[in-house]
């Protein structure tokens, strides 16, 4: 029994391999395919990750306009407190996700139940970057505060 197979497990999204040509150990990132020689400490960045999101604008927005609403003036504080009762409805299974950004989200993705599809790093305002790519497929994040105004994200892929 080499030191390997008794180790810890590897943290998700790592393969552990055998090099043929050499029958050395390497790891294999299952989302990105890149291999490194190197034990993983951390989950396997994904590259790319597929969220939807609910949007609400407020006054304080960097265009607090939107598809639904003209002229935006809600404050922040109410944005917030609507996005938590989409959140509570949504958790609560009383609405689903895509229901809700349909009717609700001051982003054009509404149009697509908050779809924004696939993205990789460097690609949204940080705040939403750092939120997403710490979700797990399938999880709902708390509120995030970006210049657009407050989100809830959904991981879908
Ligand atoms: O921030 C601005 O100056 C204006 N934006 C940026 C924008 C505008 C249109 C399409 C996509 C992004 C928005 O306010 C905005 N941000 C988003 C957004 C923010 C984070 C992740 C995904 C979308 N959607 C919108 C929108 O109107 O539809």
């Amino acid at each position: 029994m080499s030191s390997q197979e008794n180790e810890a497990p590897l943290p998700e999204g790592w393969e552990m391999r055998t090099s043929r040509s050499t029958g050395m150990t390497y790891f294999l990132n299952m989302y990105t395919k890149k291999s490194q020689w190197e034990r993983p400490e951390a989950p396997a960045d994904p590259g790319e990750i597929r969220c939807s999101h609910l949007l609400v604008k407020h006054a304080e927005s960097r265009r607090p306009s939107s598809w639904r609403e003209e002229n935006i003036t809600r404050t922040k504080e109410e944005a917030l407190e609507l996005l938590k009762g989409y959140r509570k409805q949504i958790v609560a299974s009383d609405a689903t996700f895509t229901d809700l950004a349909s009717k609700y989200s001051d982003c054009s993705s509404a149009k697509r139940g908050g779809d924004l599809g696939l993205f990789g790093r460097g690609q949204m305002q940080a705040p939403f970057e750092e939120e997403a790519f710490k979700l797990k497929v399938g999880q709902l994040s708390r509120p995030v505060e970006t210049d657009s105004g407050v989100h809830i994200i959904l991981r879908t892929a």
